[in-house]
C-alpha cells in the first residue's frame, strides 16, 4: 500500500478549450489558480468521487491560461512517486530501477562529467534506507550489441563512493548471473546490471525480454529522465510486468521544472533558444512562443532568420529550407506579442576554426566569406538588460560556437547573467545539452534554479511531447486528507 501522502508529478488528462486531447503533463507544488473554485471541479467531475480529493488534487492543479478566465486545463492524474512508497512497501522488495548512466567515458574509461551518476543517488540512497534490494540498470552509449567499452563496470567505483557501500556488478542484463546475484542480495544491497543495450531487443522494446528484465523484481522506479522519451524494454516495457511502478525523485524534478515551471511560470517569462539549427528547435520555439513574454534566440540559427528577411549572411550557417519557417516564426511571435529578440552585431570569423581571425560587425553587415560565430557585445548588453527584467528564464542551445574560446563569450555572458539572476530569485532553468556544457563551463552550474540531465527528453518535453517512460507509470493514489 502506498504510504498517505500528496501526489507529486502531475499530468494534464482534460481540457475544455484547449483543440486537441493530448495529455500534457502539469507539476506539483503550484498554487490554486483563482479560476480554480471547488464549483470548477465538481463541474469537471473531480468532487463528485471525493471533495476532499477535489481539494487535494485542485491545490496541486495548474491552469494553462493566465488570464484565470476558461479552464484551459486540469490536471487529473498524478503519477505515483517513490516518495510515496514507504518502509512497508519497500523492505526486503526487490526494485527494478532504471537511472540514465550515460555519462561520458574517456580512452582510459575515466569518468568525466559523474552529473547523472549524483543526480541518481536520491532515489537509490532511499530505496537503501527504506531496506530496499536495489537492481540498478542503465544504458550506456549506443553500442550494437556486445562491446567492452561500453560495459557499466567503470561507473561501481564512484557509485559505491557516492552511496557509501560498496555496489555489486553483474555481468549481464538478464539471465541465470543476475538471478544468483539478486538471491544473495541483502536489504539495502545495489546490484549494477550490465548496459541494458547489449541486447537488441531492449531498444526494439520486446515484451519477452522485458519480462526477463522484470522478472527478478517486485516493483520498478524509473529515474531516467534522460531516456524517458525512449519507449524501451528496461524504461517502458518492463511497467507491463511490475506493479507498482512509480516515477523516481530525478524524473519528478525534472517534470517539475521544464513543465511546471514553463507552464505557468512568474511572469515576465524569457526563453533563449541557441544552438547551431533551426530545424532541430522548431517544436520548442512554437511550443515556447505560447508561453514567453521575450524569445531571444542566439546561435547559428540567427542567420536563417536574418537571410529570411533579405540581410545577407556571408558564408554563416543557413538552413535555405527553414527560410519560409523563420519568416512565420517571426510573424507569430508578432501576432502572439512575444518580443523576439535577435541579436543586433555578431562575431565573425574568416573560417570555422579555433584560430580563425575575427571582427565584430553590425549584424546586417557581414561580409561575403566571412561566418557569424558568436553574438557580439551590443547583443548581450540588449539581451541582459530584457533578461533583467524577469522572473523565469529558461535557456537551450549556446549563443555561439563556445567550443572556441574565441567564440565563447556571447554564450560565458549568458551564463554569467543566469547566474547572477538566480541569485536575484529568478528561476532558472537550463534545459539539457550543450547549454548545460556551457555554464559548467564557466561554473555557475550550482547557482542556477534547475539543470536537467535531459538532452533529447527535455527537448521533447519542452516541445509538448509525452514521454512514454512518463506516460508507463502508475497514476498516484490521493488519499483524503
Ligand atoms: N554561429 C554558429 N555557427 C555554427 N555552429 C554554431 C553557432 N553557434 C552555435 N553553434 C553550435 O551549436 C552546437 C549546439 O547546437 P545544438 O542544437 O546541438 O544545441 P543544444 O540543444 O544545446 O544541444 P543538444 O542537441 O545536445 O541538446 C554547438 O556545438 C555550437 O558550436
Ligand atoms: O544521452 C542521452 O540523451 C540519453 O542518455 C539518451 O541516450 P540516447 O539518445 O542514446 O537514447
Amino acid at each position: 500500500m502506498a504510504s498517505a501522502s500528496t501526489p507529486t508529478t502531475l499530468s494534464l488528462i482534460q481540457s475544455t478549450t484547449a483543440s486537441t486531447s493530448r495529455t500534457r503533463y502539469s507539476p506539483s507544488h503550484v498554487s490554486l489558480p483563482s479560476s480554480f473554485k471547488p464549483t470548477t471541479l465538481r463541474r469537471l467531475g473531480f468532487a463528485a468521487a471525493d471533495p476532499l480529493f477535489a481539494l487535494q488534487v485542485a491545490a496541486k492543479v495548474r491552469s494553462f491560461g493566465s488570464s484565470g478566465k476558461g479552464v484551459r486545463g486540469v490536471v487529473a492524474m498524478a503519477k505515483k512517486s517513490v516518495g510515496d512508497l514507504s518502509e512497508a512497501d519497500l523492505k526486503g522488495k526487490k526494485v527494478f530501477v532504471r537511472a540514465d548512466l550515460n555519462v561520458p567515458l574517456d580512452d582510459n574509461q575515466n569518468i568525466t562529467d559523474d552529473t547523472r551518476i549524483r543526480a541518481a543517488i536520491p532515489t537509490i540512497k532511499y530505496l537503501i534506507e527504506k531496506g530496499a534490494k536495489v537492481i540498478l540498470s542503465s544504458h550506456l552509449g549506443r553500442p550494437k550489441g556486445v562491446t567492452p567499452k561500453f560495459s557499466l563496470a567503470p561507473l561501481v567505483p564512484r557509485l559505491s563512493e557516492l552511496l557509501g557501500i560498496q555496489v555489486v556488478k553483474a555481468e549481464d542484463s538478464i539471465g541465470p548471473e543476475v538471478e544468483k546475484l539478486v538471491a544473495s542480495l541483502p536489504d539495502g544491497g545495489v546490484l549494477l546490471l550490465e548496459n541494458v543495450r547489449f541486447y537488441k531487443e531492449e531498444e526494439k522494446n520486446d515484451p519477452e525480454h522485458a519480462k526477463k528484465l522484470a522478472s527478478v523484481a517486485d516493483l520498478f522506479v524509473n529515474d531516467a529522465f534522460g531516456t524517458a522519451h525512449r519507449a524501451h524494454a528496461s524504461t517502458e516495457g518492463v511497467t507491463k510486468f511490475l506493479r507498482p511502478s512509480v516515477a523516481g525523485f530525478l524524473l519528478q524534478k525534472e517534470l517539475d521544472y521544464l513543465v511546471g515551471a514553463v507552464s505557468n511560470p512568474k511572469k515576465p517569462f524569457a526563453a533563449i533558444v541557441g544552438g547551431s539549427k533551426v530545424s532541430s528547435k522548431i517544436g520548442v520555439i512554437e511550443s515556447l512562443l505560447e508561453k514567453v513574454d521575450y524569445l531571444i534566440l542566439g546561435g547559428g540559427m540567427i542567420f536563417t532568420f536574418y537571410k529570411a528577411q533579405g540581410i545577407s549572411v556571408g558564408s554563416s550557417l543557413v538552413e535555405e529550407d527553414k527560410l519560409d519557417l523563420a519568416t512565420s516564426l517571426i510573424a507569430k511571435a508578432k501576432a502572439k506579442g512575444v518580443s523576439l529578440l535577435l541579436p543586433t552585431d555578431v562575431v565573425i570569423a574568416d573560417k570555422f576554426a579555433p584560430d580563425a581571425n575575427s571582427k565584430i560587425v553590425p549584424a546586417s553587415s557581414i561580409p561575403d566569406g566571412w561566418m557569424g560565430l558568436d553574438i557580439g557585445p551590443d547583443s548581450i548588453k540588449t539581451f541582459n538588460d530584457a533578461l533583467d527584467t524577469t522572473q523565469t528564464i529558461i535557456w537551450n542551445g549556446p549563443m555561439g560556437v563556445f567550443e572556441f574560446d574565441k567564440f565563447a563569450k556571447g554564450t560565458e555572458a549568458i551564463a554569467k547573467k543566469l547566474a547572477e539572476l538566480s541569485g536575484k530569485g529568478v528561476t532558472t532553468i537550463i534545459g539539457g545539452g550543450d547549454s548545460v556544457a556551457a555554464v559548467e563551463k564557466v561554473g555557475v552550474a550550482s547557482v542556477m534554479s534547475h539543470i536537467s540531465t535531459g538532452g533529447g527528453a527535455s527537448l521533447e518535453l519542452l516541445e509538448g511531447k509525452e514521454l512514454p517512460g512518463v506516460l508507463a507509470l502508475d497514476e498516484a493514489i490521493p488519499v483524503p486528507v
